[in-house]
Parts: C-alpha cells; sequence; structure tokens
C-alpha cells in the first residue's frame, strides 16, 4: 500500500508585504504521488506562495510543513538542511551553471549535501539524465530550452525530495517542448513517489494536475473545471 501522506501542508497562511495583503487564510495539502498547479494572475501572490513554502521569506502567521517537520519553526542551517533534503526546485529558466557539465550541475545540490548512504552523486547524475534524455557530453551552453529545462528537473530530483516546487517550468518554452517537459515533469509524483507544486499561468500545464488551487483576492480557491 503506497504511503499517501502529506508531503506538503500549508495551513492558515498569511503574508503581507509592506502595507499589501498578499494572501490570507492559505491552506493547501499536497500528498506523495499527487500534483497541484497554482494558477492565478500576474501579482497575485503565487511566487510569494513558493518563497514561503521554501523558508525564503516568513510568514505573517500561519504554519508550512514538509514531510511532518514544521518548516515555519526553523532557522539558520535546520531550515538549510530540511530545504536541501526534502525539496527539489525547477525554475522558469533552468538557473543551471553554464560553466558546469550538464552532469556537474545535476551533481551539485548532492555535492553541497552529502549522505552517506547514497550512490556517488555523479552516477546517480548520469543516470538521471539519461532516464530524462539528455546527451550528457554536449557543453551546457549548448543545450536547448527543453534540455536546459531537463537538466533543472534532474538536479531537483538528485536529493531524492518529498517535494518539488515549480514556478512556471515551461513559461519559456514553445508549445511542443512544453508539452514534453509538462509530461516528464507530472510523471513524477508516480516515478518518484514525490509530491509536484507547480505554479503556472498556462491552463494546458495546469490541466494536467490532479488538483488546481487558483489565488483570487488573496484567497485561495479549488477549481473544479477550466472553462
Ligand atoms: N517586498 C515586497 N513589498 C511589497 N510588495 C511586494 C514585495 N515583494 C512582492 N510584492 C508584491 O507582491 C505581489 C505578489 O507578487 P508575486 O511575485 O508573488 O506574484 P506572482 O503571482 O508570482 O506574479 P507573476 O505571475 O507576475 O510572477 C506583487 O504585487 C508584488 O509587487
Amino acid at each position: 500500500m503506497p504511503n499517501t501522506s502529506p508531503v506538503l501542508s500549508v495551513s492558515d497562511l498569511c503574508l503581507t508585504l509592506g502595507e499589501r495583503t498578499i494572501f490570507t487564510s492559505a491552506d493547501l495539502t499536497v500528498n506523495a504521488g499527487e500534483s497541484l498547479a497554482i494558477l492565478g494572475p500576474s501579482g497575485s501572490g503565487k511566487s510569494s506562495l513558493l518563497s514561503v513554502i521554501l523558508g525564503l521569506i516568513s510568514p505573517t502567521s500561519g504554519q508550512v510543513v514538509i514531510d511532518g517537520t514544521a518548516l515555519t519553526d526553523l532557522r539558520g542551517d535546520a531550515l538549510a538542511n530540511l530545504r536541501a533534503s526534502a525539496v527539489g526546485m525547477v525554475f522558469q529558466f533552468g538557473e543551471i551553471l553554464p560553466e558546469l557539465t550538464p552532469a556537474e550541475n545535476v551533481a551539485l545540490p548532492a555535492l553541497l549535501n552529502p549522505r552517506p548512504d547514497a550512490l556517488d552523486p555523479y552516477e546517480r547524475a548520469a543516470s538521471l539524465l539519461e532516464t530524462l534524455g539528455v546527451v550528457t557530453t554536449a557543453p551546457t551552453a549548448h543545450l536547448s530550452g527543453g534540455e536546459r529545462q531537463r537538466v533543472a528537473v534532474a538536479r531537483a530530483l538528485i536529493n531524492a525530495p518529498r517535494l518539488i516546487l515549480a514556478d512556471e517550468p515551461t513559461g519559456a518554452l514553445d508549445e511542443k517542448t512544453r508539452d514534453q517537459v509538462a509530461s516528464i515533469l507530472f510523471e513524477l509524483p508516480v516515478s518518484h513517489h514525490c509530491g509536484l507544486l507547480t505554479v503556472t499561468h498556462d491552463l494546458n500545464v495546469a490541466s494536467r494536475a490532479d488538483r488546481i488551487v487558483q489565488i483570487v483576492d488573496g484567497r485561495l480557491q479549488v477549481r473544479d473545471e477550466l472553462a
């Protein structure tokens, strides 16, 4: 019987930045094996919500629990360790380092967060890149947008996180490549038994998620259909 316990629980979260209330009383849960898409217009607070879930900004009130640990109670090294071991992040433009090879980019989080029980980071990186169909011999600077996003997905997976967060992961891609990268992303909850939370403007991408939540006037609302 698969473990479908929450890998992310957000409860009664409020965030005020300056004079502005970005969101209030926000609740959401992502279980292992499940995907959730967050939709919302520009400026509605999607990236701010991800920043709170990553522990990059502190909420005004409320709690974020990742894989059973209250991230909002942690500071310093304890926060960084939870983020490094339990969360993988995919950004809109990949944010991979052109000076490093694809395998070095993917191995980097494992080299920075070594686990004595794990395989060699470079072996794991090569295996992930092969699975995701990236030619590891090509210089990073020569990779296409879709290949860069595959490298970014492999890097997000290197520490076997319980939760993958993605901020507009297909926003910089053409339609065909978007669909390929979206397919890879939305297979992850099942293939890697993690939770996936993705922020997107794109209804095509959101429609692949198990559940869709929309930010409307600072509130999270479940969206049942994509009319
Ligand atoms: N430090 C800050 N002080 C005040 N307001 C801020 C601060 N940081 C962000 N904001 C505001 O918070 C709001 C939400 O920003 P956020 O980037 O989370 O939106 P978003 O939904 O991700 O937008 P987009 O889709 O355009 O990326 C914006 O109106 C932004 O101007």
